[in-house]
């Protein structure tokens, strides 16, 4: 059986994560929390899924390179540098970086590249996303995911297109921008959903996690998958076969 080696074990998702990788056909070498030994996990794993924080991202990934053990990133909050350690461990160990393990999320970003392709600049694109009073990122990873899918979309890259700051006397909407509202509360697992509003008419695609356990399921699997890759950086969409 393929042995997972949870970084983040005590957080939310390592919980989720151990509560279902016996049912999935995998067993748990381990975990570390802050101040753990992530090499000795490594070593002691045939993979690893991160769902820690940002800051937590290079050293896991020198233990992974050094151990020579593939790993899934699910961590969110990333940024341009982090995407380049993640680049550069690729060449050495197989790395798949998700923002979403959800199956419904990686399909909805198909359409939404497909949407915002069809329908053109003149269909305005806002994505609102929903999370549990607990999160510290925003916008979600996720959010950022379809916001990318929609920049692909539209054949530009997202950050030229991004806005993610409205108050104030901020003027009429820029055509062909991609706005994004957060809202945090309670104990909200995640919703997104992406608004295409044209003239007289709106499209709406909603997404609504119903617990956190379908992330888990999700990161079990990219898991189980990962496991058995070269080297090399994988998307979620691979392992789902979209
Ligand atoms: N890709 C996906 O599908 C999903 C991604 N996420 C993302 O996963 C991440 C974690 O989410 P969640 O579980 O809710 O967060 P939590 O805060 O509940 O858990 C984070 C865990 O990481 C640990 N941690 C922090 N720093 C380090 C470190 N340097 N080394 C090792 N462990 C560390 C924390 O330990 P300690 O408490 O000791 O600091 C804690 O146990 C977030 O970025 C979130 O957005 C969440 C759900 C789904
Ligand atoms: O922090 C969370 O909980 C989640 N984070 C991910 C994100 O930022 O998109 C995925 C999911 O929505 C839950």
């Amino acid at each position: 059986m393929t042995a997972i080696g949870i970084l983040g074990s005590e957080g939310r998702m390592g919980r989720a994560i151990a509560a279902v990788a016996t049912d999935l056909g995998a067993t748990v070498a381990g975990g570390v929390d802050a101040g753990g030994d992530p090499l000795a996990l490594a070593k002691a794993s045939d993979v690893l899924v991160d769902f820690t924080a940002p800051g937590a991202l290079e050293a896991n990934l020198a233990a992974a390179c050094e151990g020579g053990t593939p790993i899934v990133v699910g961590t969110t909050g990333l940024t341009a540098q982090h995407h380049a350690l993640i680049d550069n461990a690729a060449a050495r160990i197989a790395v798949l970086q998700t923002s979403t393990t959800s199956l419904g999320i990686t399909l909805l970003a198909r359409l939404v590249a497909d949407a915002a392709e069809k329908l053109g600049p003149d269909w305005d694109i806002e994505i609102v996303e929903a999370h549990h009073r607990h999160k510290v990122d925003a916008p979600s990873g996720t959010a950022l995911l379809l916001g990318e899918a929609a920049a692909e979309g539209r054949g530009a890259p997202l950050g030229d297109l991004k806005v993610v700051d409205r108050a104030g006397l901020i003027g009429a909407r820029a055509e062909g921008t991609i706005g994004f509202a957060s809202i945090r509360g309670g104990s909200i697992a995640g919703d997104h959903q992406v608004i295409l509003a044209g003239s007289g008419e709106r499209l709406e695609l909603i997404h609504r996690a119903e617990s956190r356990e379908i992330f888990a399921r999700g990161a079990v699997r990219a898991a189980l998958w990962l496991a058995g890759q070269p080297a090399g950086r994988y998307a979620m969409a691979e392992v789902l076969g979209l």
